[in-house]
């Protein structure tokens, strides 16, 4: 067979094909011989796996290299996520193709080329871009041989996968410079072939050659970083027996089979084997355990460790066992200390100016940072991946200087022209790519409010406890508490007006079909041929234990009779001039949507406090709408609910496309004047730009988001109570958040606060929603009770909760919340359920000019004037002096011609 140029990339032996719902984390993986020790890993992922897929590449990246065919996603912001996410090539269909090129930043080489369509057009799509070949389905892989010849010198990295392929098979692949894609299955680190499997150490070894006379293959040994730990030497049997046992196993030109450390104990854990570039030699990469590699006890057989692999395994030891009253111990033990270092160092560094203070400085820095990491169990091998993982990104960052730090330096940090205050990311353009809005997988992930991932440290500190960030507002500069108390959802606002906009014109333009789609697609109820449940409700979904229904009938009444008691049954009459009444009077607004959230939790109390006062004020058209449960139906509380306020029809449908449904109507759902509700952020942005649409003739009650507390607590306060209620509001979603303002106490006090958030979110089981929210939650520590107010004031909580000695007092003190809860014995999930009072309140701040949801929420005012002969006279001379200064002259004579009627001036009074 004729030798083919071989690639000029360093390629894996071979891809294992793994599938991700049994291969999501790098922990599965590494336990599976056959797939962590050549490195290179497949897998097809889809729209339902792709989260997974992300994940996997967090964890995985510089560890794995994963190929990743994204040939059946939608949207090519996803396959750009995915590099981004470090995948090291994507492989994509010739529909696909085209996009990819129009994304700035893809390096061709990432690309491997699927060619679905015919072998013409495809040639043409391809040549000469750089890409690779993904060979699917062989059914022959001398085939391969043939393609590769064709294309002579130039020819690309070629991908083959055939069904059942054979050891021989791949092997011939192999050889022929092409990477095989095996089934995860079908390998084996047996040493016996055998019918049904393929051999890793067969495809390692198959086109390595030895040059030396004994046939031994040479093996250089390094350490994860790429340290040279020595020389050895390898042959099939000891490859295929490192393999089968995860360790360094060689061959001993004296001794035969040599299985490192069997007699000194310092043994090798195996990490990876690889071939060099022209395959004569092999490289394994080890852990090692013990005293080091040589046989003189040092690290390597070129001495000892230097540099930052010296200072790490320092580190690494003393974290083991420090000498009592060494300072890198006293770092370890005093996380505040040590981060003064690093700021202090970092502050050095900035301002040193020769080569040696920067360096010392330099070295500083690295010291403490190492430190850091490795108190926090995060190695130098970490950092490297994350070095290596941030070198592929293709979303570049403008890597402005932010916040405090621009402000220091005078440098423009704030990045307000792109709508984003945090990410920095350069927006693709030009393509269909901005189907998420320019948002990335992680941010939609926020904004959707999905869990953490437990490998995604949200949330917790440096000793790996769920803790708010803690800021002294004694000593933080006001832009550092400004900065803190920045709801997450609001600084991509414009992003997710972006993924909002083409849905609401979508269910604009299609109606029910359009909507029935969306439904499909983000609840999955892919089962549903309508999207509307009309009144009545069968019984049959209403079904629900006796106690649920006890508890609905308690709060319903409760909330009725508060909602009730706003009522203005009576005009509003004012005699301003004699003869001149004015009056006001109020009607229910006749048709209301109203929005029950059911993303991450199902709200059938949302139900209750938009239902009952709407049903109070007298709405004649109720129209809900909630997502419906992946099997198109609905939970039975909130058709409960419905039924009991009289709504005449449930809308199936969620999010945005729900919002478009109602403000414009479909065929089957009727159009509605007001639309209120809570719901996240896709939600809130819908409301927001169907109110702002003149033709859709809808109001909203108000922007109701991710939910809020911020909590205020002085010395009378119990630490467990206040975490309580921190968390109570952080379980909503990731995108939540709590603030803790604590009022002149002491450090222990603080730290008992902080010991109960810790203990309580550990034992809840929406821990890992939590999280996200503790994110970027903050405890703000002050001396005053008027202090920790001016700070709650400007921040405007959706709940503010007073534990403090004289709750009602401090009420007095509140110019902005949306709901206060008052004392010790007021939770606030009293006020999210039972108590009365309305839970869908004002987030964002926009407590500042909005009420919560009450029963005026429901209603409007009309005002209506009625004078007598005689109250015309009196106001008619104001009238017509400001319609003379208007030059409105029709105003004007609209009262002349009555006053010269009343003075006997004009025909026909008695008409009158
Ligand atoms: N402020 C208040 O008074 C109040 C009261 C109750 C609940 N809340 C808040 O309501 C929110 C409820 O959120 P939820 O997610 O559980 O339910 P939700 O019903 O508000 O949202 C779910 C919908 O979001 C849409 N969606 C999801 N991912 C999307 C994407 N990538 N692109 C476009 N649309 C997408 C889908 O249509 C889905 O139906 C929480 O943030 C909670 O804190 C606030
Ligand atoms: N706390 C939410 C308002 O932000 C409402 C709610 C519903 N269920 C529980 N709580």
């Amino acid at each position: 067979m004729a030798p083919h140029s071989t690639p000029s990339e360093h390629l894996p032996p071979f891809l294992a094909a793994i599938d991700l719902s049994k291969y999501s984390s790098a922990a599965r993986i590494l336990a599976v011989k056959e797939l962590a020790y050549t490195g290179g890993l497949f897998s097809v992922v889809t729209e339902q796996t792709i989260d997974t897929a992300l994940q996997l590449l967090k964890d995985t990246v510089g560890r794995f290299a994963l190929y990743i065919d994204c040939s059946a996603l939608q949207s090519i912001q996803d396959v750009v996520d995915i590099l981004d996410a470090g995948a090291a090539k994507v492989f994509v269909s010739s529909e696909q193709v085209a996009q990819v090129q129009q994304v700035p930043n893809v390096d061709a080489s990432r690309v491997v080329y699927f060619p679905t369509i015919g072998a013409d057009e495809a040639e043409r799509q391809f040549q000469g871009k750089g890409y690779g070949l993904y060979l699917h389905d062989l059914a022959d892989v001398g085939v391969v041989a043939g393609l590769l010849d064709a294309m002579g010198r130039e020819r690309p990295t070629v991908y083959a996968r055939k069904s059942e392929v054979s050891e021989e098979e791949a092997v011939v692949l192999r050889r022929q410079d092409a990477v095989p894609v095996i089934a995860a299955g079908r390998l084996t680190t047996t040493a016996e072939a055998s019918k049904c499997g393929v051999r890793v150490a067969s495809l390692l070894l198959a086109p390595v050659v030895s040059d030396r006379p004994d046939g031994l293959f040479t093996t250089l040994v390094t350490d994860e970083r790429g340290v040279a730990l020595g020389l050895v030497y390898s042959n099939e049997e000891s490859v295929a027996e490192s393999l089968r046992s995860g360790r360094g196993v060689y061959w001993s030109r004296k001794r035969g089979l040599w299985r490192k450390g069997d007699t000194s104990g310092d043994w090798q854990e195996l990490v990876r084997i690889e071939t060099d570039c022209d395959n004569d030699c092999l490289r394994f990469i080890v852990r090692q355990q013990g005293k080091g590699f040589c046989h003189l006890s040092t690290a390597s057989c070129f001495g000892d460790y230097r540099g930052l692999s010296k200072l790490s395994k320092t580190l690494q030891n003393r974290k083991r066992s420090a000498p009592e009253g060494s300072y890198t111990k006293r770092l370890f033990n005093d996380s505040k200390m040590l981060n003064a270092k690093i700021m202090e160092e970092a502050q050095e560094l900035c301002e040193a100016v020769s080569k040696e203070e920067i360096a010392a400085e330099a070295a500083d820095v690295l010291y403490f940072t190492l430190t850091k990491a490795i108190a926090a169990g995060v190695s130098l091998e970490d950092i490297e991946r994350n070095l290596d993982g941030k070198s592929v990104k293709v979303k570049r960052r403008k890597g402005d200087a932010k916040g405090v730090f621009a402000e220091k330096f005078g440098v423009n940090g704030t990045n307000e022209a792109n709508g984003s205050t945090n990410g920095n990311v350069v927006p693709i353009t030009g393509t269909a790519a901005n189907t998420n809005g320019g948002l990335s997988k992680e941010e939609v992930r926020e904004a959707e409010s999905r869990p953490k991932g437990t490998n995604d440290n949200a949330g917790l500190n440096a000793e790996g406890r769920i803790a708010m960030r803690r800021i002294d507002t004694m000593t933080a500069s006001s832009s550092t508490i400004h900065e803190a108390l920045q709801r997450p959802s609001q600084r991509s606002t414009e992003k997710i007006m972006a993924i909002v906009r083409p849905i609401i014109k979508e269910v604009r333009e299609g109606g029910d079909k359009a909507l029935l789609s969306y439904t499909h697609k983000f609840e999955k109820a892919t089962s549903l041929t309508s999207p509307v449940l009309k009144a009545p409700f069968p019984e049959s979904m209403m079904q629900l234990p006796r106690e649920t229904i006890e508890a609905i009938d308690i709060s319903f009444e409760n909330i009725r009779k508060f909602h009730a008691a706003q009522a203005e049954n009576k005009t509003l009459e004012v005699e301003t001039m004699p003869g001149v009444v004015c009056s006001r009077f109020s009607r229910p607004i006749e048709r209301v949507g109203l929005y029950v959230p059911g993303g991450t939790a199902v709200l059938p109390s949302t139900a209750l406090m938009l239902g009952v006062p709407a049903m109070v004020a007298g709405c004649k058209t109720i129209v809900m709408a909630s997502p419906p449960r992946a099997d198109g139906r609905l939970t039975p509380e909130v058709v409960y609910v419905a039924h009991k306020v009289g709504a005449e029809s449930i809308v199936l449908a969620g999010g945005a496309q729900a919002v478009a449904a109602m403000a414009y109507g479909t065929e089957s759902i009727p159009k509605v004047d007001k639309i209120l509700g809570p719901g996240n952020q896709f939600v809130t942005a819908a409301k927001m730009l169907v109110s702002n649409d003149t033709t859709a003739q809808v109001s909203i009650d108000m922007p109701a988001g991710p939910s809020e507390v911020l909590v205020i607590a002085d010395k009378s306060a119990n630490p467990a109570f206040v975490a309580s209620d921190l968390l109570s509001q952080a379980e909503h979603g990731t995108d939540s958040q709590v603030v803790c303002i604590t009022v002149d106490l002491s450090e222990a006090q603080i730290k008992a606060i902080e010991d109960e958030l810790h203990s309580q979110a550990m034992a809840l089981p929406r821990v890992d929603m939590v999280r996200g929210a503790i994110s970027h939650s903050v405890l703000l520590s002050t001396t005053t009770l008027s202090h920790a107010l001016e700070l709650s004031n400007a921040y405007a909580p959706e709940h503010l909760i007073l534990q403090t000695a004289s709750p009602l007092a401090v009420r007095d003190m509140v110019t902005n919340a949306g709901s206060v809860f008052c004392g010790h014995w007021t939770p606030e999930s009293v006020g999210d359920y039972s108590a009365g009072v309305n839970h869908s309140l004002p987030t964002y701040g926009y407590a500042k000019q909005y009420s919560g949801v009450n029963l005026g929420s429901f209603t409007k005012h009309i005002t209506s004037s009625h004078l007598t002969e005689q109250g015309l006279r009196n106001v008619g001379g104001a009238v017509m002096v400001l319609a003379a200064v208007e030059q409105l002259e029709a105003h004007r004579r609209a009262v002349e011609i009555r006053l010269g009627w009343l003075n006997g001036e004009g025909k026909g009074r008695e008409q009158v």
